[in-house]
């Protein structure tokens, strides 16, 4: 088993590889093939003994440099969805696929490998560290996702840039506002370069000018940084900037 998942491994490392010099030598449409596609997926948890079916039967895809935003009551089953479009979690039924790799099949190990390099999540559990300052926190992420240690600095200046905190960036979390700290979790994620960025409510403990704010920057990393973006949200008044929006009841798309 071991040697067949360091192959599959190896192979997946090959496979990123080679997407990484297509992507530098070919500049893809926005509306070329599917980024991600789920297809019929369901999700079931035990729970107390019993099936509890909170997906139950998706499908969706996420275009290049696309705005995707599911929407939904508490419990319809955004986060799941999320969970599973970021190889956190893998369904019961159904496929996933990110660019060609299938998600539902692979190993954690090689699902890890490719969340490393491919994806940015701005999820509660991928908070900020309180005792680094932003710009350690967004430099972790370039060493997490081993990224030469001298690119660095740049990139880390470049990103706080990006989202407009320059003058910030050397303030730790609790010096900064809700708005602010949100803005580093985006440079945070996107630090790496990811292919597709993920968020889970961002906007949620904002109010509407500071949600306003980050919708902003979202749309304009999709633009420089060629990002995709798919997240969750409650909140009726963003709707607007986004690509497509995905209506969830009960683990279904209306
Ligand atoms: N690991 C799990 N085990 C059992 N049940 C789960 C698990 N994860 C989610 N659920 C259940 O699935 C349903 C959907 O949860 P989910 O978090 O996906 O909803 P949501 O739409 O994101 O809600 P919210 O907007 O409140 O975050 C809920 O009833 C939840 O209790």
């Amino acid at each position: 088993m071991t040697w067949w998942r360091r192959n599959q491994t190896a192979a997946v490392a090959a496979e990123l590889d080679t997407q990484v010099v297509e992507k530098e030598a070919v500049e893809e449409p926005a509306d070329q093939h599917p980024l991600l596609t789920v297809e019929s997926v369901e999700r079931t948890f035990q729970v107390g003994g019993q099936p509890l079916h909170v997906l139950k039967g998706i499908n969706m895809e996420l275009r290049p440099r696309q705005l995707v935003m599911l929407r939904g009551r508490s419990g319809s089953g955004k986060t799941t969805l999320l969970n599973m479009i970021g190889g956190l979690d893998q369904p019961t039924k159904g496929h996933i696929f990110f660019r060609d790799l299938p998600f539902h099949s692979m190993s954690d190990d090689d699902r890890t490998t490719v969340r490393r390099k491919q994806m940015g999540f701005i999820f509660q559990a991928f908070a900020l560290m309180p005792l680094l300052s932003a710009y350690e926190n967004v430099e972790l992420s370039l060493r997490m996702a081993g990224i030469p240690s001298g690119e660095w600095k740049s990139r880390v200046e470049h990103c706080m840039e990006l989202v407009g905190l320059s003058k910030r960036m050397h303030h730790r979390p609790f010096e900064l506002s809700g708005g602010e700290q949100q803005r580093v979790a985006i440079a945070k994620a996107i630090a790496h370069r990811p292919r597709l960025l993920l968020a889970d409510e961002p906007t949620a403990e904002l109010d509407s000018q500071m949600s306003a704010q980050i919708m902003s920057v979202f749309q304009n990393i999709i633009r420089t940084e060629q990002v995709t973006i798919c997240m969750t949200t409650h909140d009726p008044t963003i709707l607007e900037v986004a690509d497509h929006v995905y209506e969830m009841v009960d683990g279904r798309f209306i």
